[in-house]
């Protein structure tokens, strides 16, 4: 009920050991807090929360219109939901390195396991689209010496992404890469690796926890679990994936409706309603319900 049993703290122990564990973690991109507990619910090791996802939601492009305090707000919903560790995409840090500070803060506040800062110029761009800028070195390093220095709890997990690839090379992506390492970062997300060789020249180049993004329609192929395990993946996210699923059977179920004046031919691909019930826990509810008025008062 209502519904985290774990504290923030004791998902982010949890969560650095099992990427310690050395096996990959799963986690796909909740689109609202109810995806959540489905995630949970179907076995994965953790949930994804996507500034794509974030934006498209309020129906914005993905180039950092969105704020600190939406994306903390909706992550807040969206950890609370689960005891699966939770970690959010916090763009560029929101600012410059002190804004930074502050982001990662909002974020431990927010009940987050740990987030990722970019390397890309404001105005951000999809890391899979063209035409995008990074910043220099000093300023990505400055990013992520504040966000490690800001933290309160040591747990937090500061993962630093890099876009250079696109811009200047897989070479010039090693180098950054080790350097974001020496500054603290805690865990890497090489953005638009191109084949799996280049995931295999990263996990050669460091020895932090390393992030695939198996983002669709994008730059990079989509590898299944098992070839990003076997190259020594430690985590993986499908950021958009669980949005365009189903905005894509929305899609489907608006022609529907428009063609045939009836979404009965639809009921199989909807969840039940007894799905739906079961996942939000009306039962416990019901439980502390009846609970509340199981006495009586004497005068
Ligand atoms: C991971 C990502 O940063 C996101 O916001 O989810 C995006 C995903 C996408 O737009 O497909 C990205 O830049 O890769
Ligand atoms: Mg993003």
């Amino acid at each position: 009920m209502l519904y985290s049993k774990k504290t923030p703290a004791q998902k982010r122990a949890d969560f650095r050991a099992a990427l310690a564990s050395g096996e990959l973690q799963r986690f796909p991109g909740a689109f609202n807090p109810l995806s959540a507990r489905l995630i949970e619910q179907k076995g994965f090791e953790g949930v994804y929360i996507s500034g794509a996802v974030l934006s498209a939601d309020l129906g914005l492009p993905d180039i950092g219109l969105t704020t600190l305090t939406e994306v903390a707000g909706r992550a807040k919903q969206i950890a609370r939901m689960t005891d699966l560790p939770a970690i959010v995409d916090a763009d560029t840090g929101f600012g410059e390195p002190m804004n930074v500070a502050r982001t990662v803060q909002e974020m431990e506040d927010a009940g987050l396991a740990g987030l990722h800062i970019e390397d890309q110029v404001n105005p951000k761009r999809c890391g899979h689209l063209d035409g995008k800028q990074v910043v220099d070195e000093q300023t990505a390093l400055q990013r992520i010496r504040a966000a490690v220095d800001s933290r309160r709890d040591e747990n937090f997990l500061i993962m630093a992404r890099t876009d250079i690839r696109a811009v200047e090379g897989l070479d010039a992506a090693i180098d950054r890469i080790k350097k974001l390492v020496d500054a603290g970062a805690d865990a890497i997300f090489p953005e638009a690796m191109r084949d799996l060789s280049e995931f295999e020249a990263v996990r050669a180049a460091v020895d932090v926890p390393l992030l695939a993004n198996m983002t669709e329609f994008g730059k990079s192929d989509l590898f299944t679990v098992e070839q990003l395990a076997d190259i020594g993946m430690n985590l993986v996210i499908w950021p958009v994936s669980l949005l365009r699923l189903a905005m894509g059977a929305a899609g489907r179920g608006l022609d529907e409706l428009i063609s045939s004046g009836s979404l009965e031919p639809k009921l199989g691909e909807m969840q039940h309603r007894a799905d739906l019930y079961e996942l939000i826990d009306y039962e416990g509810y019901n439980r502390f319900d009846s609970g509340i008025f199981n006495f009586t008062v004497e005068k």
